[in-house]
């Protein structure tokens, strides 16, 4: 039998219960740490800890094991994406035709790096200009997050957040959302009965409600769309080469227009939570008094390597990113997949099919000590080390962006995008938490659907010009 509480293996409401809490993460994470690297956690329902279990989940047979119909939630527009679909076959197919759009050379490309640098810029002229040089950076970030994906998925559509309050509204709108317990009842119960009585007697907050987020790309898919149609008249208005929606209105293709709304509304959400999340999480670490001397390090590093064009290369600003990915990744929680027909063994287990599987990143990344050694403590280092071998374990088990063919399609964007910010923010400021004389704000997960953010969705910095600090 699999390890676990007794009555997790009875019922699914302990796991409910954590879930409505948004405390699923940590609530999985002390069941390993309990019972170990395999633990029962409802009556169809396992998690797995180990790296043999996490290349059965996800790498074998291509994509892994089929997503459960908990993606059903990720439809946008009421149209199925790549992301929400569950069928193996569907999805490498729109995977295939997407892909190119998101490889690390098509990201480095000039137009598309470009525009994610001016973001970065506007981001440190904020910060050079904040009352107080106190900036909210969970406000900030996220509206990076915004203007860098929208540039990608639709330039010259996209976002101003860090410089227009209206597109700030829309970032709001889409990162303040507060309808976890709503969607979770939707996915529980189907029929929509426990959501309209928690409505009646006023139980819970509203229904996700995105609608100028929805606006903003129905109106970039249809001002191009509308000037496709009129033969591309020269100079009318249209995505530029290297955008998502330029591929997604390849005739050849033959999507319908709510399919590529549907795409690039999925494409926006996945890189506004994510990127925004892991940056403030990573900033506020940073501007703890613990860590000035990483700071330090890192700002080193940067001033002798000021050249723009070599952000990529540099080893003490990849490791401090992969420390933040490790210790905050931003979808910390175990992505759930089925076991397919006759059932198989995981990393020794026996189970049936159709059992619901899962490994999560927030656990892999901390579980096995001898591999990640103080687990709960920022530390750089443990990514420059000598050992190549143990380089190779750490790497193995690194499952921020997931792996296999389900994988995360936009990490090297998200990459790119916080390593530019980081550096030019790192490069110019030294960064404090800032003493406004309110209680601190609280910085632990609040689990969303599939995603987690800081509780309290604020986080006050205060940025301290390097050059100023060091004549003075
Ligand atoms: C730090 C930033 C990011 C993190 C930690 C992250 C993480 C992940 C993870 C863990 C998955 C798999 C989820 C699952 O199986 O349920 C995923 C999928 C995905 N991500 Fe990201 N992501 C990030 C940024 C981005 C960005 C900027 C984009 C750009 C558009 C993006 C687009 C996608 C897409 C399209 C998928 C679905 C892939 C598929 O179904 O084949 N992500 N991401």
């Amino acid at each position: 039998a699999v390890p676990g509480p007794a009555l997790n293996l009875v019922s699914s409401l302990p796991l409910k219960y954590h879930e409505f809490r948004g405390n699923r993460t940590q609530y999985i994470h002390q069941l390993h740490r309990t019972y170990g690297s395999v633990v029962r956690l409802a009556p169809g329902e396992v998690a797995f800890a180990s790296l043999p279990a996490l290349k059965e989940i996800y790498m074998s047979h291509g994509s892994g094991y089929d997503k459960t119909a908990f993606y059903h939630l990720f439809r946008q527009y009421g149209t199925p994406t790549m992301f929400s679909t569950l069928d193996k076959q569907t999805h490498s197919q729109r995977r295939r035709l997407l892909a190119d759009r998101y490889a690390n050379s098509h990201v480095l490309k000039q137009d598309a790096l470009d525009g994610i640098r001016a973001r970065a810029h506007n981001f440190t002229a904020a910060a050079a200009r904040a009352p107080n040089q106190t900036l909210d950076t969970y406000i900030a970030l996220h509206s990076y997050a915004f203007d860098g994906v929208t540039h990608h998925l639709f330039h010259p559509f996209g976002s101003n957040a860090l410089q227009d309050a209206r597109d700030e509204a829309v970032m709001r709108e889409v990162s303040f959302d507060n309808s976890l317990a709503r969607r979770l009842l939707e996915y529980y119960f189907p029929s929509g009965l426990p959501a309209k009585v928690a409505d009646k007697l006023g139980l819970l907050p509203p229904a996700r409600s995105i609608p100028r987020a929805k606006q903003i790309v129905l109106d970039a898919v249809d001002t191009t769309l509308n000037s496709a149609a009129e033969q591309q008249k020269e100079g009318g208005p249209r995505a530029a080469e290297f955008t998502l929606l330029a591929r997604l209105q390849d005739p050849a293709l033959g999507l319908t227009r709510m399919q590529m709304a549907a795409e690039c509304m999925d494409h926006m959400a996945a890189g506004i939570e994510t990127t925004g999340d892991v940056l403030c999480w990573l900033m506020w670490q940073l501007s703890l008094p613990s860590c000035r001397g990483i700071q330090d390090r890192l700002y080193a590093e940067l001033r002798d390597n000021s050249d723009p064009a070599k952000y990529d290369g540099l080893p003490y600003l990849h490791a401090v990113l992969k420390e933040g990915l490790r210790m905050f990744p931003s979808i910390p929680m175990s992505l759930p997949r089925h076991v397919p027909a006759g059932g198989r063994v995981i990393d020794g287990t026996w189970l049936p099919e159709g059992t619901i599987v899962s490994c999560q990143p927030y656990t892999m990344h901390r579980f096995e000590e001898d591999i990640f050694p103080l687990p709960d403590t920022f530390s750089p280092d443990r990514w420059l080390g000598a050992d190549p071998e143990k380089d190779a374990e750490m790497n193995r088990r690194f499952f921020a962006f997931s792996n296999g063919g389900r994988g995360c399609l936009g990490k090297h964007l998200a990459m790119a995008e916080m390593k530019l910010l980081l550096r030019d923010v790192y490069m110019q400021f030294e960064t404090v938490l800032a003493d406004t004389g309110d209680k601190p704000a609280d910085m632990s997960m609040s689990d969303q659907i599939i995603s987690a953010r800081p509780k309290d969705q604020t986080c006050k910095l205060k940025f301290i010009p390097r050059i100023k600090k060091e004549s003075v």
